[in-house]
């Protein structure tokens, strides 16, 4: 079947080339940077100029008129984040934040895209590994242009899961997310890990280095290119309740294998957070 949005898959692996060069280019300089919800979740003025750099490339290539945008950066200055029919870019310029401003090498550039609300490719790129991630719907999953796959360990003893504690220190919630990962630990697992990026924790598990990624809290713009990265790298995607994955919903448990995913969403504490798609619109 002919492939209707290679020309758009390809324009995405060179944008989040050049937007990764220039990530790795602003952390050789002093980085100032400036907080947005709290005290603990950073943004540098390089997250805005790449975030701008990819979507100026894109609208210049592809048009405003019948492709959307989803930006972090764009959100939090008050653009609507609704996931509709129309051809739609997921984008997080610097997804690894507060890795990049502390000099933590593992910072990501995420590209997704979505026709009809159902993703169709996605590329991640490591820029400080120089590892590039990519995926279309239907035909596999490559970093460095070699095919990756999941990891085939089915027995949770033998695993490594990673999840993240996000931005919201609550001693409510930070107790849910350390009761959960608590619980996990003495399974037991392997171990228990965490990149400080949930696109590039998603490659982690696609090319089989952990069965498992789960978090609450994370965003579309987080996660939309590493699903179907993970995916076409032959694993699965879930609500942290077990239901369907639900981009928007700010829930996810990527994982190698049904095993190890519902092992893990037993022992997963499920706390409110507020749809990425019910944001307040400040535009
Ligand atoms: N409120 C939140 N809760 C959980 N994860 C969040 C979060 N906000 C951002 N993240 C993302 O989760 C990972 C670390 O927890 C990063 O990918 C970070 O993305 P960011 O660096 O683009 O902000
Ligand atoms: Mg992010």
């Amino acid at each position: 079947m002919e492939d209707p949005w290679k020309r758009e898959f390809e324009f995405a692996v060179e944008v989040a080339r050049k937007a990764g060069a220039e990530i790795r280019k602003a952390g050789e300089s002093e980085i100032r940077v400036m907080t947005k919800s709290c005290t603990v979740d950073l943004v540098t003025k390089t997250d805005e100029r790449v975030e701008k750099i990819i979507i100026g490339s894109l609208k210049e290539e592809f048009g405003e008129g019948t492709h959307c945008f989803i930006g972090e950066e764009s959100v939090a200055k008050g653009e609507a984040c609704v996931l509709t029919d129309k051809p739609t870019w997921i984008i997080d310029p610097v997804d690894g934040t507060t890795n990049f401003v502390h000099g933590f090498p593992f910072v990501a550039v995420s590209i997704g895209f979505a026709v009809n609300k159902e993703l169709e490719f996605g590329v991640v790129y490591s820029c400080l590994e120089d590892k590039m991630y990519k995926a279309q719907k239907g035909k596999g999953a490559f970093c460095n242009d070699e095919p990756i796959q999941v990891s085939d360990v089915q027995d949770i003893k033998k695993s490594i899961i990673i999840s993240e504690h996000g931005v919201d220190r609550s001693p409510e919630k930070v107790t849910k997310i350390f009761s959960t990962m608590q619980k996990i630990l003495c399974i037991p697992v392997h171990g228990l890990r965490g990149s400080g990026t949930a696109a590039t924790n998603m490659c982690l598990v696609a090319c089989g280095a952990v069965e498992a990624f789960f978090e609450i809290g994370i965003h579309c713009w987080d996660i939309a290119a590493g699903a179907v990265i993970v995916k076409e790298a032959g694993g699965l995607l879930l609500d942290v309740n077990g239901g369907p994955f639900d981009l928007m919903s700010r829930r996810m448990v990527s994982a190698n294998s049904d095993t190890i995913a519902q092992r893990i969403i037993k022992e997963i504490e499920i706390f409110p957070v507020v749809r990425d798609d019910a944001l307040v619109q400040k535009k």
